[in-house]
């Protein structure tokens, strides 16, 4: 179990964490989200042991995790950790840089676990390329095989898929994800993505003024967000009175209700429309089958 006790951390005198505290199992997939800025990046650090703790502890099993006062070579062996940065060997080959740490008295099996990860991030065309001359996306894929070359207990992903665009996105994730399960590995990804999430994460920690303000599974989180930034993550909402935060998909359009509005704008969104319309005094967003004529006068229901 890694166990991140009472730890409050600040670069100067401000916070950045405050009095952070949290468990996470073995094998179990934990997204930290928050505002840009809340401090998931530097969590990941103090996880990994990048920097030195005055308050609090963090411990992987039985072992403090502790910083570059006490560690020559920052990092633990059980752990990896994919920054935003990369960190690549820019003139090796993309096959070379995911077996660099493998060991070389068993070429077979260092040949084929190198195989192995280049399917999982699905590289299998660019085996050869050297690093620097792939893309930004390509690169990010190679830094989690390489990650995941030697099976650490822990893996901490910051923003992994932030470079891959969406026609590869969904496979990719569901690929990583699904073999970070198998393998038993736990795994704490920061994110702004929800889809990196909400089919993934067994819980959520949400961040905010440098405090968990939430933990809780993506189901609940979404049916009950406490707070406007807790359903932003999850998409269009409303904070309308008595009902409180309402998703726009939880708003109708009916024939005839107490609820008035009128139609202010219509923005295609894919397999639904988007209606912004005034409500009273405020303006409102609606999840609707199809497009709606400005000032058109509609009614809603508010189904939660
Ligand atoms: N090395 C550093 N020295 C000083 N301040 C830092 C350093 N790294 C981060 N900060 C500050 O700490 C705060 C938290 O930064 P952090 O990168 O952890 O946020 P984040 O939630 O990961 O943001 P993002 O979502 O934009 O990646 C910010 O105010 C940032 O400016």
């Amino acid at each position: 179990m890694l166990q991140v006790k009472n730890v409050t951390f600040g670069y100067t005198k401000t916070k950045v964490l405050n009095a952070i505290d949290f468990n996470v199992e073995a094998g179990e997939n934990i997204a930290i989200i928050g505002e840009s800025g809340s401090g998931k990046s530097t969590l990941l650090k103090l996880i990994y042991g990048e920097y030195d703790l005055k308050h609090g502890q963090i411990y992987w099993k039985d072992e403090e995790i502790l910083g570059p006062k006490h560690n020559l070579v920052i990092g633990y062996d059980f752990m990896k950790y994919v920054t935003q940065e990369f960190d690549l060997m820019p003139f090796t080959t993309v096959e070379e840089n995911i077996s660099k740490y493998l060991s070389r008295f068993y070429p077979e099996d260092k040949q084929k676990r190198t195989e192995e990860l280049i399917k999982v991030v699905e590289l299998e065309a660019f085996a050869k390329t050297k690093v620097k001359l792939l893309s930004g996306g390509q690169k990010q894929r190679v830094a989690i095989a390489r990650a995941l070359a030697k099976e650490p207990e822990i893996l901490l992903l910051d923003e992994p898929f932030s470079h891959i665009d969406n026609f590869q996105k969904q496979g990719l994730r569901r690929n990583v994800f699904n073999y970070l399960k198998v393998k038993n590995i736990t795994c704490i990804v920061a994110t702004h993505d929800r889809n990196d999430a909400l089919g993934f994460a067994d819980q959520i920690i949400v961040l905010n003024n440098a405090e968990i303000i939430a933990k809780d599974t993506p189901q609940n989180l979404y049916k009950n967000p406490k707070l406007p930034l807790i359903a932003s993550f999850f998409g269009e909402f409303n904070v309308i009175e008595p009902y409180g935060i309402v998703y726009a998909n939880q708003v109708k359009i009916v024939p005839k209700s107490q609820l008035k509005a009128i139609v202010k704008m219509a923005y295609f969104n894919g397999n639904s429309w988007l209606i912004e319309a005034k409500y009273n005094t405020i303006s409102i967003f609606i999840e609707h089958d199809f497009e709606l004529k400005k000032e058109k006068i509609i009614y809603i229901e508010i189904s939660k």
